[in-house]
């Protein structure tokens, strides 16, 4: 299977997913991010503003912002480059070309070595945390050269062995997952 039929078929699921579920994996997540050692040592929290049907990171920027964390979110710039800008309630944002939600005023990007941990958004995963996102190796190319800390929050059918047939030389490891479970 290729990363494109992968993709194609993670994205059917997560619209089929019946709303309780939703609810019920979205709970299971907070809890186990805001409960980890990599949550609570972080001040600064990298993390997108999903889009449905990815997994929602909603709450996970309210409960950041509760607990007195700077949230940082990415641009996509050209040549699939990812810069992160300071994110709070009332940040302007304006519609990228593909209809996602970022930062409208880029003038002041945050270092990356000011992020303390980075949620990174993808579709599949492996269980050593190789994954399959949109497309564009915007976090590949993002993460080449960050040194903070790495994890993705993951509904468990988008843990996917068949990611590891699929791993390429620029292919970075999310550090840790969390993972709903059913
Ligand atoms: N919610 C969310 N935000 C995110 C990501 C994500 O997966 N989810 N990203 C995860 O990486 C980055 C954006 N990823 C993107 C992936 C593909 C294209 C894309 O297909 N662009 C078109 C048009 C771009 C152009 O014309 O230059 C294309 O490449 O054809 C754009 C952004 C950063 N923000
Ligand atoms: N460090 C890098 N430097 C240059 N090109 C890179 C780098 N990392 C990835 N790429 C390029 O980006 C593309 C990666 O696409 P891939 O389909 O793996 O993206 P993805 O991991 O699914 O998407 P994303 O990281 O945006 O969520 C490939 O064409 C690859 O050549």
């Amino acid at each position: 299977m290729d990363k494109q039929t992968i993709r194609m078929e993670i994205l059917t699921t997560l619209k089929k997913l019946p709303k309780q579920k939703r609810m019920s994996y979205n709970q299971q997540l907070i809890s186990k991010l805001i409960n980890s050692s990599e949550w609570k040592s972080s001040e600064v929290v990298g993390v997108t503003l999903a889009r449905y049907p990815e997994v929602e990171t909603e709450k996970i920027i309210s409960a950041a912002w509760d607990a007195g964390k700077k949230v940082v979110i990415p641009y996509s710039g050209r040549n699939r480059r990812l810069s992160f800008y300071y994110y709070e309630r009332d940040t302007p944002l304006e519609e990228s070309k593909i209809g996602l939600l970022e930062p409208a005023d880029r003038s002041e990007e945050v270092p990356k070595e000011l992020i303390d941990l980075l949620i990174v958004p993808g579709l599949s995963y492996s269980k050593r945390g190789y994954r399959v996102g949109f497309g564009g190796g915007y976090y590949d190319r993002y993460l080449a050269d960050y040194y903070g800390k790495t994890i993705s929050i993951l509904y468990p059918f988008q843990l996917d062995e068949q990611v590891e047939d699929l791993v390429e030389p620029f292919d970075i490891p999310i550090q840790k997952l969390f993972i709903a479970s059913e």
